[in-house]
């Protein structure tokens, strides 16, 4: 048995959660009148209502005493200090150094990095400001309109994401497109009706070796020079690199006077405040930039300061444990009730299960419980309209994260009411459902009456806050990256590899270099041939 499941705060659950499993959401606010403040939290500019969780104080002491028990205060000081918390790549996962104050010291293998981080946002600030007052130009002398980020994962998702919520602060002359994919159609139909001339390439990428990116980088120089008659002195003009790996961003023709770069203590998935984030800071400026990171800062210093009791972050990545161990839920449903936030379920999903999708410890031994559980989600009304049935009435227990707005940056007569009186009603309607009684008091004829009952009792989450801004956004940001934390910790495993990616990766590579190969040197399963084969038939030769 592993030493998760040996725990005294993991047997205490396991003994408590018959108890509240047996007991319905109407009883538990029935009981306790009290029970809606009792279980709303306010940091940060957040406002967490956790009262519709199928929880009690026993439940809750029980989970504090876990993460007690798992060293979660310790553990996170060591994250926060720059110890090498990703065990399996012996590196620091820093992350929060990219948001600390300038005068902030924080040390990873002796040396402070806060100045040299505070010297590529000073870099960042010089280009943004370069390009956002034209003064940067194209090869033929006109000005940059139109930014092309290129990359994938960590180098891709958060810019798409935080460009899209952000847009309402976002100089509008300014155009973003992010091409991600290796399919052809992922850069055609991005460049199809930009001028290459008023064109900026941002190429992300930390190892600059990623075979997506550094074929779609290729593709852009070609379209590039192809427009620019061939001169190669055009590519300096037009490409930027955003990377850890100064090597290959020479190698490739970008001078390092044009690469901002991060370290190796910064993962993917965590890496939209750094250089990485330049897309971001050249659609808001550098002013908002900085707002965005004293987000993440506000929310980085709640996690370090706030008693576990009080901490959003611990809270939430808590419940998570509750859910995926102790009731076997497989996922959670992300729901912003605002358009600007239409990415941020696909944001999470890296965040959250590129991290904690682990099946062995930090220390490679085989797990005897769940971990990480699949996020998902989509803007509200829009979901209510398409899998809101299956969470209502369906066989499933799908804990829903809703958020929303007190203000609507776009208000339009009564649209924002409507809207925020949709996500409250779907967290009552989730807890509190429909009785028989109540259907058939209604005049339901008897055969529909099982149809139209709302069993209730599923849990949700209620995260407010008064308006979408740079600053909130980065506090959001950080409190899911700290609730992974949480969770991972929990479960003893690693949240910053991500070994699971390279099968694939591999493979892709040995199957590429074949489908010009000899039959004879077809080495795989048989199904994985014939796929082989019947591509060399069909494809269109390059
Ligand atoms: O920034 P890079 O090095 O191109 O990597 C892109 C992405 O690829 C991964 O390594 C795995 O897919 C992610 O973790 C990362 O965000």
């Amino acid at each position: 048995m592993s030493s998760l499941r040996e725990k005294k705060a993991w047997k205490a659950l396991t003994e408590h959660h018959p108890s509240i499993a047996s007991k319905h959401l109407r009883d538990l606010f029935a009981a306790d009148p009290d029970r809606a403040e009792r279980y709303t939290l306010e940091a940060v500019g957040l406002r967490l209502d956790y009262s519709k969780h199928r929880i009690d104080d026993d439940s809750l002491n029980h989970l504090f005493a876990l993460a007690r028990e798992s060293d979660l205060e310790a553990k996170r000081d060591a994250l926060l200090s720059g110890a090498k918390v990703n065990v399996t790549e012996h590196r620091a996962a820093l992350h929060t150094a990219l948001r600390a104050p300038a005068d902030a010291h924080i040390e990873v293998d002796g040396k402070n990095v806060v100045p040299e981080v505070q010297a590529t946002l000073r870099q960042m600030e010089t280009f943004a400001e370069a390009i956002r007052s034209q003064q940067w130009k194209g090869f033929s002398g006109k000005p940059i309109r139109h930014i092309v980020n290129i990359g994938i994962g960590g180098s891709d998702l958060g810019p798409v994401m935080v460009c899209q919520a952000l847009r309402h602060y976002s100089d509008q002359r300014l155009q973003l497109r992010f091409v991600s994919n290796v399919d052809d159609t992922d850069f055609a139909e991005a460049v199809r009706d930009l001028d290459p001339a008023e064109t900026l390439f941002v190429v992300a990428s930390k190892t600059f070796t990623t075979q997506e990116t550094m074929t779609n980088a290729h593709t852009a120089r070609d379209w590039l020079l192809q427009a620019a008659g061939g001169k190669i002195e055009a590519v300096a003009r037009h490409f930027v690199a955003l990377s850890t790996n100064a090597d290959a961003v020479t190698g490739f023709g970008i001078s390092t006077d044009q690469m901002f770069g991060f370290w190796d203590w910064v993962g993917g998935r965590y890496s939209v405040d750094s250089a990485i984030g330049l897309s971001i800071m050249l659609a808001i400026g550098p002013a908002r930039f900085r707002e965005f990171l004293a987000g993440f800062h506000a929310m980085d210093e709640h996690f370090r300061h706030a008693p576990l009791e009080r901490n959003l972050p611990v809270i939430m990545g808590l419940l998570n444990v509750w859910y995926t161990n102790f009731f076997g839920t497989q996922t959670v449903a992300v729901l912003p009730y605002e358009q600007y936030l239409s990415r941020f379920p696909a944001y999470l999903q890296q965040l959250t299960m590129e991290s904690n999708g682990k099946r062995v410890t930090a220390e490679g031994v085989t797990v005897d419980y769940d971990t990480g559980p699949i996020f998902w989600g989509e803007p509200g009304t829009n979901g209510q309209h398409s899998f809101y049935q299956l969470i209502h009435q369906g066989t499933r227990l799908i804990p829903c994260d809703f958020i929303a707005f007190a203000e609507s940056l776009n208000p339009l007569g009564k649209h924002h009411d409507l809207l925020i009186a949709n996500v409250i009603a779907q967290a009552e309607a989730l807890a509190f459902g429909k009785t028989a009684d109540e259907v058939k008091a209604e005049g339901t004829p008897a055969e529909l009456v099982p149809h139209k009952v709302f069993e209730g009792n599923r849990p949700s989450s209620l995260l407010l806050a008064e308006k979408l801004t740079p600053a909130l956004l980065g506090s959001l940001i950080a409190l899911y990256e700290h609730s992974v934390f949480t969770q991972a910790t929990i479960w003893g495993i690693d949240p910053f590899d991500q070994w699971g990616v390279e099968l694939g990766k591999q493979l892709a590579r040995t199957v590429a270099a074949e489908f010009d190969g000899d039959e004879a040197e077809l080495k795989h399963d048989s199904s994985t041939n014939a796929a082989i084969r019947w591509y060399r038939q069909h494809r269109r030769p390059v």
